[in-house]
């Protein structure tokens, strides 16, 4: 196999899948689109059913005199998405926004790269096409942005409760366990373990490091290694779209337009933002109206184009779009994302490697460290996740769903023929690098500009490179050496002493990717107040990935979901009060 020819089975397979889609074998597990019509009034309009969009409009509709209309740009998510053992195959379709980011100013491999960024288009946004990690982050990450925010609201302790509200954990071991404070067993995201024993080698290994296994990294301890959370239950992908809109679609409070494209805020003559232009399925433009508040959850890309579209974001740019001002912010900067460093290692022979071919599992074993480099440091520095697969599988990781050059993972794929494959993700959790989103034009469908910006500060590279360095002590373990595992390395590299600074220097840049774990564009504490509100102007907030401050450490989903529980509740507080 070549990776052009991994590729080209994947697309084959999309191709099948694009045609089941019409059949739309899904739609009865989601809300229908309701009929809207120009000039319709709500208490809320919600911008965006993604992670947060979706959390957010079922929590204003425990009301039933509240009315909240949800619009999507995308539709119901399609048999691979609802199939946890099938999301390989959501990228590059339809319900991906299929942006690229141009990494021309930052330090890896090729010049001007450009990165495939994938971004879920449908019910349940990129909580429908995400791996399905459940990770909450560390204490640290909530304790920093109190204090960044001056509001002790967003501390580990205050934020927690959303965790636990928004979660319906299903794994006996963890409720059977001390850790059993820390999780919800009442609510709407079901979450499982996907146990696997073929994972137990690498834990004695890990373990032989020295670094503790432990049960749940969700508690208040985060370090060590485990066998992780999913959102994964009775055999579906948990999305926010079946887990927050699934269960509540016949609220007769809740109308849902779907396929229908916001493009801009429209504001009154006070800087209230009374309504909503929407580009509906059938081309047709209407404007719907909110008494009390717009909520914009778009997502770290989207939301920033729709904030400046309407005249919120950084003056000297929207002038020279020939957009007026209505209110002047950093909008579109400090976007921050994990870079992870791609690790490949050919383990033990295996001329067939059990593969799972259960399309309601996890596709992979898989287990999670989070590391401390300082062992007196209690919250980690970079997380690894760790996949367990063979050649052929790897290629198609490496070359499609991380986007590694193809020649790269083409000599991956050979040096390692009929093994087994570790692949290792291996991330520092607080990069100092940021991107940035800008317009590219006042046409709203023109996507915006992304500069990712990876690795544009240079201590990430060093930071990268001791993390990449602690992790591949790996091989010096029993089972490493017993099975004879190697490091793979790229052509380029061979020759440089492994492990040496030269040799990271050289193999660092060029397998490093994204774990689409976006955010910060429009952080809390520069575009944001602490309750999520745009400044210098009113009745309009934010809540998704775009208003985090700091990248949590670790993945992003569930951070965000717990962002959405708390905005309900200020949102219901604070139009309580008027
Ligand atoms: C491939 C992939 C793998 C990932 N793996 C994990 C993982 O394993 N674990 C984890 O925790 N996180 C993971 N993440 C990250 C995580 O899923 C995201 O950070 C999170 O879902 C983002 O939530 P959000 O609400 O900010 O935005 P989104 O979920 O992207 O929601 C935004 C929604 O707004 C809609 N929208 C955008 N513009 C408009 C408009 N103008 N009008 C109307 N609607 C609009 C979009 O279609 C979308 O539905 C992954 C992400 C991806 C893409």
């Amino acid at each position: 196999m070549d990776a052009v020819a991994a590729i080209s089975n994947i697309h084959s397979i999309q191709n099948a899948l694009q045609v089941i889609a019409t059949l739309q074998l899904t739609s009865y597990m989601f809300p229908h689109s309701s009929n809207i019509n120009d000039g319709s009034i709500y208490d809320y309009i919600v911008v965006g059913a993604g992670s947060a969009g979706s959390v957010v409009a079922n929590r204003l509709t425990e009301d039933p005199n509240t009315t909240v209309l949800l619009v999507e740009a995308g539709g119901d998510p399609p048999v691979d998405s609802v199939l946890p053992g099938l999301m390989v195959y959501l990228k590059e379709t339809s319900v991906d926004w299929n942006y690229t980011s141009s990494e021309e100013n930052s330090r890896i491999c090729a010049q001007n790269y450009v990165r495939d960024m994938t971004r879920g288009k449908m019910l349940g946004g990129c909580s429908s096409m995400n791996y399905m990690l459940y990770a909450r982050g560390d204490p640290h990450d909530y304790n920093t942005w109190a204090d960044i925010l001056k509001d002790e609201s967003w501390n580990y302790d205050n934020v927690l409760p959303y965790f636990i509200k928004s979660e319906n954990l299903l794994d006996p071991d963890i409720l059977n366990s001390p850790n059993r404070i820390f999780h919800g067993v009442n609510s709407f995201l079901n979450v499982t373990k996907q146990p696997s024993n073929e994972t137990h080698k690498y834990l004695a290994a890990f373990k032989e490091l020295g670094y503790e296994i432990v049960l749940d990294s969700n508690g208040n301890y985060t370090l060590g290694y485990s066998q992780p959370l999913y959102t994964i239950a009775n055999n579906v992908r948990q999305s926010t779209a079946h887990s927050f809109l699934g269960t509540i679609k016949n609220r007769p409070n809740l109308y849902i337009l779907k396929n229908s494209f916001a493009t801009k805020i429209i504001f009154d003559d006070n800087n209230n933002a009374i309504g909503l232009k929407i580009i509906k399925e059938n081309d047709e433009i209407i404007t719907v109206k909110a008494n009390k508040e717009i909520i914009i959850s778009t997502g770290t890309i989207n939301t920033p184009q729709l904030l400046m579209l309407s005249g919120i974001g950084p003056r000297e740019h929207l002038l020279s779009m020939g957009i007026d001002v209505i209110s002047d912010l950093p909008v579109g900067e400090n976007l921050q994302d994990h870079a992870p460093v791609v690790l490949l290692y050919a383990m033990e022979n295996k001329s067939i490697v059990q593969k799972s071919t259960d399309p309601h599992r996890f596709p992979t074993p898989l287990m999670t460290g989070y590391v401390a480099l300082n062992k007196s440091q209690v919250f980690p520095d970079y997380q690894t996740m760790n996949l367990i697969t063979d050649s052929a599988s790897a290629l198609q990781f490496c070359a499609y769903s991380f986007n590694i050059d193809y020649n790269i993972c083409q000599r991956f794929y050979e040096d390692s023929k009929g093994k087994e494959v570790l692949f290792v993700l291996c991330s520092n959790l607080k990069p100092k690098s940021r991107g940035r989103v800008l317009l590219q034009s006042t046409n709203p469908k023109k996507p915006p500009l992304i500069n990712l910006g990876h690795y544009s500060d240079y201590t990430d590279i060093e930071k990268s490179i001791a993390y990449a360095n602690d992790f591949n002590r790996i091989l010096k373990t029993k089972y490493f050496k017993n099975v004879d595992a190697k490091l793979l390395v790229t052509q380029d590299c061979q020759g440089l002493e492994q492990g040496s600074e030269e040799f990271w220097r050289c193999y660092i840049p060029c397998i490093s990717t994204t774990i689409f774990h976006y955010v910060g564009t429009c952080a809390m504490g520069s575009v944001l107040d602490s309750r999520l509100r745009v400044s210098g102007v009113q009745k309009l907030r934010v809540v998704d990935g775009s208003a985090i401050p700091i990248i949590t450490s670790g993945n992003t989903n569930v951070p965000i979901i717990m962002i959405a529980e708390k905005a309900a509740d200020m949102i219901k507080e604070d139009n309580a009060k008027l």
